[in-house]
């Protein structure tokens, strides 16, 4: 039986409503200042807390419920007489519910500007304390702290005249998890402004559910989309879709390798992905030339792709886009003429992305192997003419410069070993992801064709062996940029000497695994 209830909520949203429900029931409800307030200005009576503490609301509002009187009423184990014995000795009654929703912490975190000492005033304490006490007293306690469950609690105190033993075990377990990650926004954010290394021993990461999907990598696979909960500007969970079919979880992950390589041009520019990987890649004046030259980049696996563009996608590049079968376009707007034509594509997943070129500038990638997890830095550091090492007799003329600095934004997002030609803005051949640099250069080599000629080539790590450079050089590639650091770095440089070709060298390696 549910004879006594604490209601102390920051987030009021419905609680009037449930309150007066409660009342009607016969339930007993003793509240906290604000929420008191607003329950008694509808009517619906209540005992304030001070009532029961015999204690004033004090510090502002830093000590409102931290009273004996409350937790002992919250943790009394029914079922134990010593206990019961207890509490009628120091005239105490036990409290069976407690509705309490928490300082909005993250909501204070995210405004502009925020100090520090109005982010800690809204640590509650109190708040999780109750919902803490009431959990692991679950089995005498009901405990909600979301508000989108007080209707099915009064549609089981209706039907039963309690909360059932099981979603009192339910709901106690949803507390834990609240308090976990209300602690862990906390912790990661007060571990930042206090300037902590940057992996600490004991790593509490929290997300929020994005969406649940309909299965993972595989039908066989369950799978769920999550976000991050401080993290929005032009990130692929905030995008709108404008048309076709819910994500998969390929698509978000193919969506975020396309927006991750989009992310390295200020021009206009075009990515199209295939298993994570880029196909081709352009850019160009406008966003019609960006397209048509990641099209004829690889007109084969862009079948099915993901399109990610940089810029308003205008009629004239949609009419092209609807010439093939794309799973999904990225942009940051559309014009209404070009939506209209991407709309007759029923199935054509649309998503609009404000913000596309929004780079965070502090990133981690995690990934999760056997019994644990590995954390590391995203590969975000740009590469610019300026760090150019020459290291051939012949020296790279200003075209080609441009060329390879272009291949090697574009070799960085594709999975090792990986070899891209590039040309004109424009890829020719991509070899991602083979277990030796020659059958990556070779395939690169091969899809580039016959205008692999006068191209250059983007390595993204170094070449073990001659081979990779005496590929280029007989196939025509006129410069290659490449890390260098391999102790046979002179077989290679030899090999280009040799042809007559320009090579440079990064300093820094873009594994991607
Ligand atoms: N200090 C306390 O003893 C305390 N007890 C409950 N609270 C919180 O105070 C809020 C409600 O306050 P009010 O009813 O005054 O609007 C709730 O979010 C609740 O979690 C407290 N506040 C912070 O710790």
């Amino acid at each position: 039986m549910i004879k006594r209830a604490i209601i102390s909520v920051s987030d009021k949203t419905g609680i009037i409503d449930f309150a007066k429900k409660l009342y009607e029931m016969g339930v007993e409800i003793i509240s906290t200042g604000g929420t008191a307030k607003a329950l008694s200005d509808a009517g619906i009576k209540v005992i304030p807390i001070t009532d029961v503490t015999g204690f004033p609301e004090c510090l502002d509002g830093r000590v409102k419920t931290l009273h004996p009187n409350i937790f002992a009423g919250l943790l009394a184990m029914k079922d134990r007489q010593d206990h019961m014995e207890t509490l009628k000795e120091l005239k105490i009654d036990t409290i069976d519910m407690v509705v309490v929703n928490l300082y909005p912490f993250k909501k204070t975190i995210e405004k502009e500007g925020i100090l520090l000492e109005e982010a800690i005033e809204n640590i509650d304490i109190g708040g999780p304390s109750m919902l803490r006490a009431a959990a692991k007293n679950y089995k005498d306690v009901a405990v909600i702290t979301d508000p989108m469950d007080y209707d099915m609690v009064l549609a089981e105190m209706k039907e039963y005249g309690t909360v059932t033993d099981k979603t009192r075990f339910k709901l106690a377990a949803k507390v834990f998890n609240h308090t976990a990650h209300y602690d862990a926004l906390i912790a990661n954010y007060l571990w930042d402004k206090a300037g902590m290394e940057k992996y600490p021993q004991l790593l509490t990461l929290t997300f929020e559910k994005a969406q649940d999907l309909r299965y993972g990598e595989n039908p066989h696979q369950d799978a769920a989309y999550y976000k991050d909960p401080l993290k929005s500007m032009g990130m692929l969970h905030n995008a709108e879709q404008l048309n076709g079919k819910e994500l998969s979880y390929n698509n978000i992950n193919d969506a975020n390798a396309a927006l991750e390589l989009l992310k390295e041009f200020n021009e206009p520019a075009c990515i199209a992905v295939k298993h994570a990987n880029p196909c081709a890649v352009g850019i160009g004046e406008d966003i019609f030339e960006a397209y048509m030259k990641a099209y004829e980049g690889d007109p084969v696996s862009i079948f099915g792709g993901i399109v990610a563009l940089n810029e308003e996608v205008d009629a004239k590049t949609a009419e092209e886009m609807t010439k093939i079968f794309l799973e999904i376009i990225i942009a940051p707007s559309y014009s209404d003429e070009a939506l209209g034509i991407l709309k007759q594509k029923k199935n054509l997943r649309i998503l609009k992305l404000d913000n596309i070129k929004f780079r965070q500038e502090k990133a981690y990638e995690l990934k999760r192997v056997s019994g644990g997890l590995l954390i590391q830095d995203s590969d975000h550091v740009d590469f610019s003419v300026e760090d150019i090492k020459y290291v051939t007799e012949k020296k790279p003329t200003q075209e080609q410069i441009k060329d390879m600095l272009f291949a090697w934004k574009v070799v960085k997002h594709v999975k090792s070993n990986a070899i891209v030609i590039a040309k004109n803005g424009k890829t020719l051949g991509i070899g991602p992801g083979q277990t030796n640099r020659i059958w990556s250069a070779q395939m690169s080599i091969d899809r580039a064709g016959e205008q692999v000629k006068g191209a250059v080539m983007a390595s993204d790590a170094f070449f073990p062996f001659a081979d990779v450079a005496e590929a280029a050089a007989n196939a025509g590639i006129s410069a290659i940029i490449q890390p260098g650091g391999s102790i046979r770095d002179d077989d290679s440089i030899e090999a280009c000497n040799r042809a007559g070709i320009a090579m440079i060298f990064t300093g820094m390696r873009h594994f991607k695994h």
